[in-house]
């Protein structure tokens, strides 16, 4: 068995792209749009890591959209998408200059979550040893709820 991807509805497809791939940075491999269906459905990835070469493909995110408003709700039990990131620092100032909420900033250089546009919780994890605390981040209070 192999793990393919996760999916999360979206209600705003150009502020997920946004956020998924010009901020956070995966990249989109393919998407699927459903005239009958009205849904728009695109793949993202994590950039391959030439560093790491691993047999299995990497999991990838499916964004759904469906092109009629629905609202979103409940969802408590999904916890959150995570990525190993290369540099988590440079990393959240990009996210934090594009809007995005630090919910649980970098203090200890290794482990940090961030939000969607719909409040998908993504955790980024500094790739192998943790950075040197580094400030604004390591004085920095918790954003936002869990
Ligand atoms: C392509 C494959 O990876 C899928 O996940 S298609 C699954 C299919 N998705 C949809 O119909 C999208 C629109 C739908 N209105 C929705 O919001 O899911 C599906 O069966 N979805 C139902 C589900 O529970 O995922
Ligand atoms: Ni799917």
């Amino acid at each position: 068995m192999q793990y393919l991807h996760t999916m999360v509805r979206v209600s705003d497809l150009e502020a997920s792209l946004h956020f998924y791939c010009d901020l956070l940075g995966l990249e989109e491999v393919r998407r699927k749009e459903s005239e009958k269906g009205r849904f728009t459905l695109v793949f993202l990835a994590a950039p391959a890591d030439e560093a790491r070469s691993t047999e299995l493909q990497a999991p990838e995110l499916e964004l759904t959209w469906n092109w009629d408003p629905e609202t979103y709700t409940g969802g408590r039990n999904f916890g959150h998408l995570a990525y190993r990131v290369a540099d988590i620092y440079a990393l959240c100032e990009r996210l934090q200059s594009g809007g995005v909420t630090i919910n649980r900033p970098p203090r200890d250089g290794h482990m940090a979550f961030v939000r969607s546009p719909d409040g998908i919780s993504v955790e980024l994890l500094q790739e192998g040893e943790p950075q040197a605390p580094q400030e604004p981040w390591a004085s920095m209070e918790n954003e936002g709820s869990w």
